[in-house]
């Protein structure tokens, strides 16, 4: 792909709608890790992020669940900075083993879900003893890959836009805006 234009992605934030602030974001993480620690405080998790997308929701997490569990990250992607998805492709599988312990999938977006999917069936046939799925935003549509594909865990629910900030990236960029941001006519 080529390089974007830096005056494009200096634009799309500029005039992009803001969906929710840093501080909306934060509280929502901070009601996640409450529920998370509510189901797998007792339970030995081993927590993976999914690269790139979950690095931010991922980070922010962890310091809020106090309780052992050892984190590390996969990374599948199907986007490859671009606004549409194609099929999944494994870059790094999940490198601590987690047999017969529990997991939790930890993403920044649950759009048409394929990626999710994916990885769930993965860590089920790896052996993982029971599997959770977290995700800061779930886009409201009907293109799920499975009708009843839902997240264990869900930060935000977001109409169906593509948005950046807080992992999620915008042609490779803006994965570090301050806030949930959606492209303008996208
Ligand atoms: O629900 P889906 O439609 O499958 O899309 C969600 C996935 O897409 C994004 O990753 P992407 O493929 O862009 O890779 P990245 O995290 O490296 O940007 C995002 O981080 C999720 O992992
Ligand atoms: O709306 C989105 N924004 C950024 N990355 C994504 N990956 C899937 N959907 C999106």
């Amino acid at each position: 792909m080529t390089m974007p234009e830096l005056n494009e992605i200096k634009n799309v934030f500029y005039e992009a709608d803001l969906l929710f602030t840093q501080q909306q974001v934060e509280d929502a993480i901070s009601h996640m890790a409450k529920d998370i620690t509510d189901a797998l405080s007792q339970l030995n998790p081993v927590v993976f992020s999914v690269m790139n997308g979950g690095l931010v929701i991922t980070g922010q997490l962890l310091t809020q669940l106090t309780f052992p569990l050892q984190a590390s990250y996969l990374h599948a992607t199907r986007y490859r900075n671009s606004t549409s998805g194609h099929t999944l492709e494994w870059k790094v599988p999940p490198m601590i083993d987690f047999q017969n312990r529990p997991v939790l999938i930890v993403d920044d977006i649950l759009d048409e879900g394929h990626t999710l999917a994916e990885i769930l069936e993965y860590c089920h046939e790896q052996g993982a003893s029971q599997v959770y799925s977290a995700v800061l935003i779930n886009k409201q549509h009907d293109r799920k890959a499975r009708p009843d594909l839902v997240a264990d865990f869900v930060g935000l629910q977001i109409p169906d836009r593509y948005i950046f900030g807080y992992g999620m990236d915008y042609k490779g960029y803006w994965r570090n805006a301050p806030g949930i941001y959606a492209v303008k006519g996208l």
